[in-house]
């Protein structure tokens, strides 16, 4: 990297990087460019979006606004759509969507794109990070040659690193996690560490691109592969008329039993994605990913298993399903966030819609009346209204404003038989024992069970019997 010295030396002895341009103004790319700022960064913040622009100046975005102020009252950090008005920045942090196309491919439409324009403002000694998440191989192979389109080279002109991001919504613990640094080469590494040192507690050097690219992948992965374990595991247990949340909590008295829950599915952009992204890393290869895409499957299942739950118990308390109604509260993928990307409790609706299935739906996160995306119905006022007169009552998001319905009063508003379907068991167990609600996993361990039922009595925290113990 022959062209570095016009970077002034910070006292790391890396050279500094003094403007940048964070690409892409979502959730990823606006949090960046606010942490930029604030480490002193003079940053211009692009986003193709001019609404989303507008709503990340006026500051009504969903993400959190701590450090927008600042931002917008500062002269050297300001909002474009163009990549041009960076022109004169050394560092282009790119943050655009890598989602899946309709085939279950990677889509990098947004990322090309990105990267084609930044190769237009492109000089000497600047530098490129790619925070998105993409597969093995992609930075060099698929964004390297774009970006050379400037007639510059990676590594020899210009850096090229990829510092994947950890922090998802409503988990503070993870917007602490370490950055992962990987580049084109050891030099270029040390300058990105250096930058990102300035907006995280610590970085995490990696011996190149794919080991980088590898590693937010395979975080994703395995997560979504043990929570398709006890999905898996939830499907037979209710078969077998054990109730698994008394098996988790059984089984976590174990040291080293990691804990992960069954739920209506699993949602997000991230874990449904991640492992169509590294499969497309296999595609020239013998080996594959047998086992994760079988895991990613049963994931997505899942709002299927329940659709046909509820419409077996319909049946089983002569509910015509063509005329029964289903509340579901919650839409987002996750609590306490607003994102119905992959939500499950939209995949359960859509599942239920072709048996003329009557749905009506609350997110506390949505605004009231609004257009849910791709399944025509309208957000819903508040929980009491929708769950009125409802032969089934589905928990589809363990929002925080949910832990405040009464069993009860649910079981009191809705139609006789009332359904309840919990699967993350937000609700109070006991307060639901002593409502007039069915709830689904007892309907499932109960009426179809032929092994003996579980002992609700006598049991041991996982804290208890873990005292002393330590991890392996
Ligand atoms: N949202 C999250 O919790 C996390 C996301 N990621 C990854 O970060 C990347 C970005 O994710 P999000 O921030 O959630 O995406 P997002 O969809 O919330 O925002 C992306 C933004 O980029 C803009 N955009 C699209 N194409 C563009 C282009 N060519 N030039 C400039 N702007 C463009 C869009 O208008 C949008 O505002 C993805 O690869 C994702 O997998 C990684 C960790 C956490
Ligand atoms: C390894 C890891 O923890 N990855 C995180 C993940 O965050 P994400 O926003 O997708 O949330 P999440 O907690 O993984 O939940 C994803 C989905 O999985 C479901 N879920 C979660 C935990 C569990 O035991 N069972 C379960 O079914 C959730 O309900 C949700 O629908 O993916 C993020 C990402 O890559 O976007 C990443 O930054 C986060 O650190």
């Amino acid at each position: 990297m022959e062209n570095r010295e016009e970077l002034e030396i910070t006292e790391t002895n890396e050279p500094s990087l003094s403007q940048v341009a964070c690409i892409g103004l979502g959730f990823v790319g606006y949090h960046s460019a606010i942490a930029f700022c604030e480490s002193g960064k003079a940053v211009v913040g692009i986003d193709i979006d001019d609404d989303h622009i507008r709503t990340v100046r006026n500051g009504t975005h969903p993400f959190e606004t701590n450090g927008l102020r600042e931002f917008l009252d500062r002269e050297t950090c300001t909002l474009s759509t163009r990549v041009s008005d960076a022109a004169d920045c050394d560092c282009y942090v790119i943050s655009v969507p890598t989602p899946l196309d309709e085939r279950d491919s990677p889509d990098l439409s947004a990322l090309r794109d990105a990267c084609q324009q930044v190769s237009t403002v492109l000089d000497d000694g600047d530098l490129v990070v790619l925070q998105s998440t993409v597969y093995p191989g992609c930075t060099r192979d698929e964004l390297r040659p774009i970006l050379e389109r400037s007639g510059l080279e990676a590594g020899a002109d210009f850096g090229l690193s990829h510092v994947p991001e950890r922090y998802s919504p409503s988990d503070e613990r993870s917007r602490r996690a370490p950055r992962v640094v990987g580049s084109i080469d050891e030099d270029w590494r040390a300058v990105t560490a250096a930058m990102y040192r300035d907006v995280t507690r610590s970085t995490v050097p990696v011996s190149s691109l794919e080991v980088a690219e590898a590693i937010k992948l395979v975080e994703n992965i395995q997560r979504d592969v043990n929570i398709a374990v006890l999905n898996e595991l939830t499907t037979v247990t209710d078969a077998l008329g054990i109730d698994i949340w008394n098996v988790i909590e059984g089984a976590e008295t174990k040291w080293n039993f990691h804990r992960y829950e069954p739920r209506l599915g699993v949602g997000g952009h991230c874990l449904p994605v991640d492992p169509h992204y590294f499969r497309t890393a296999t595609d020239h290869l013998d080996e594959d990913l047998e086992l994760v895409m079988t895991a990613r499957d049963v994931n997505g299942s899942m709002p299927g298993y329940y659709g046909d739950r509820i419409a077996e118990y319909l049946a089983s308390v002569d509910k015509p399903v063509s005329e029964a109604t289903v509340a579901v509260l919650g839409l987002s993928y996750k609590p306490n966030v607003e994102d119905p990307r992959n939500s499950p409790s939209v995949t359960l609706i859509r599942h239920l819609r072709p048996n003329d299935i009557d749905v009506a739906a609350f997110d506390p996160q949505f605004q009231p009346n609004a257009e849910i995306e791709g399944i025509g119905i309208e957000n819903g006022t508040d929980a009491v209204s929708t769950v009125r007169n409802a032969d089934v009552t589905v928990v589809g998001t363990g929002h925080d404003d949910f832990q405040r319905l009464q069993p009860a009063t649910l079981g009191d508003l809705m139609a006789d038989d009332p359904l309840l379907v919990d699967v993350a068991r937000l609700l109070d167990t006991d307060a639901v024992d002593d409502s007039d609600l069915v709830r689904l996993r007892d309907y499932l361990t109960t009426d179809r069970a032929n092994s003996p039922r579980d002992d609700h009595n006598g049991e041991t925290s996982a804290a208890d019997a873990n005292q002393g113990w330590n991890d392996e």
